[in-house]
């Protein structure tokens, strides 16, 4: 599957803390972004579907009409791997940047300055990386030549930050000490830091395994159209999470009607099975009252039906959000109203606030916690006044608030 070798990662840092070098000396001394590969990449993603999960497509689609979020995606690839990089700017205010590139990463690259260590910023870059449930997170400390490549310094630094990302349950940390100027440990190994025996950051980001199978995902498969040919109907979509078959039984949300998977198009060639992010057509072997915005899963763990929404959020929009809100809340291919029945205790959220909240839908939702997928674990919140997007959210449904 053409998702097997390609690894989506986002970088943060604070401003100066040197991520566009970064960047730079990765693409340029990897020598990396050749055109064939490039259209490879491509190739790749299309096939997919729109590489970008829920938040991110929401967000784009929402970008003209409310806020404006500076993620840029570059693509590029070496012998032993493709990448898709989500490179956000490091200003303070840009929390919802980070939130959107990191979404759907399974890597982030959190950048360090070696002569101030580990910041505020550098815990809110940590927080929204275990918030988000990002897989990996590489510690670059940048500037070890500023700090005449010191052992200690480094040691300090990665510490301070492995024992914060462990109180947050970040799965796995790994430092780097590097100088994006002079080129130390990016691509290269570093003659300066004999002290270090890991790898660089390249290597690590060509060899760091790719997120936990999506054929372990439970199948999920929101319906985007519904085209009707003659007496049959076909449903429309791109896989969220798992593997649908062909003889597979399903069930249709918010319905509960079941049926069976009779075929499966891809690209207009019949196939056996649908995987995770391809864009698909199905038809089932009964007849079924099935429309945009409805949830087909397989398998045994079943979404949670339900109009209690209960989620970790980040804030993206200027204007706050307010307990008795009345918005939105778009989840997959369906659009619900929803109130704002409590914010952890808080009045209201501000922008790039990170929270807790819980809301009534006005009608019953097919809903997975985040951790168990981060498709249709997530949701958007949209002002119904303008359709601006406002706020992301996590589900957890057992979660205390
Ligand atoms: N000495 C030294 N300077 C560095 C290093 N990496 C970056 N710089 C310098 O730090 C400054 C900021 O680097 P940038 O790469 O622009 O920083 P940034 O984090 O990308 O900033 P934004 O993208 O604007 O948020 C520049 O003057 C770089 O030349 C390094 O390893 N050593």
């Amino acid at each position: 599957m053409a998702t097997v070798d390609t690894l989506r990662f986002a970088t943060a840092g604070s401003v100066d803390d040197g991520k566009s070098t970064l960047v730079g000396r990765l693409l340029h001394d990897s020598k990396s972004v050749l055109a064939d590969q490039l259209e490879a990449v491509r190739r790749a993603s299309r096939g997919e579907g729109p590489d970008l999960a829920l938040l991110t497509d929401g967000l784009r689609a929402e970008r003209e009409q409310g806020i404006t979020i500076d993620v840029a995606y570059r693509y590029f690839a070496t012998p032993r791997r493709r990448f898709i990089l989500a490179d956000t700017p490091g200003h303070v205010q840009y929390t919802r940047n980070m939130v959107t590139g990191a979404s759907t990463a399974e890597l982030t690259v959190v950048l360090v300055d070696a002569r101030n260590g580990v910041v505020e910023q550098t815990r809110r870059h940590a927080a929204i990386a275990a918030l988000l449930r990002v897989p990996h997170v590489v510690l670059a400390v940048n500037k070890m030549d500023l700090v005449g490549y010191q052992e200690g310094v480094f040691e300090e630094i990665a510490e301070e930050f492995a024992k914060y990302a462990i109180e947050l349950g970040v799965p796995e940390v790994t430092a780097v000490p590097v100088s994006a100027l002079a080129g130390d440990n990016v691509v290269e190994p570093s003659a300066r830091m004999d002290w270090y025996g890991g790898p660089t950051v390249l290597e690590h980001l060509e060899t760091v395994p790719v997120a936990a199978g999506p054929a372990d995902a439970p199948a999920r498969f929101p319906v985007q159209y519904v085209i009707r040919h003659g007496e049959r109907r076909y449903y429309a979509g791109q896989v969220a999470s798992g593997v649908l078959r062909v003889g597979d039984r399903v069930t249709v949300h918010p319905s509960g009607e079941t049926s069976e998977i009779a075929g499966i198009d891809v690209l207009g060639t019949p196939a056996g099975a649908a995987h995770a992010s391809q864009s698909v057509s199905l038809r089932l072997t009964d007849q079924r009252d099935i429309a945009r915005g409805d949830l087909i899963t397989a398998g045994v763990d079943a979404p949670t039906l339900t109009q209690d929404v209960r989620a970790a959020v980040c804030h993206l929009a200027d204007r706050p959000l307010a307990t008795g809100d009345r918005v939105l809340l778009r989840h997959g291919t369906r659009t619900v109203r929803a109130v704002v029945r409590d914010l952890g205790g808080a009045d209201r959220l501000a922008v790039n606030d990170l929270g807790r909240i819980v809301l009534r839908t006005a009608e019953p939702l097919p809903l997975d916690d985040y951790a168990v997928s981060r498709r249709t674990g997530a949701f958007l919140l949209i002002d119904p006044a303008d359709g601006a997007t406002l706020t992301a959210g996590m589900v957890a449904l057992t979660a205390p608030v």
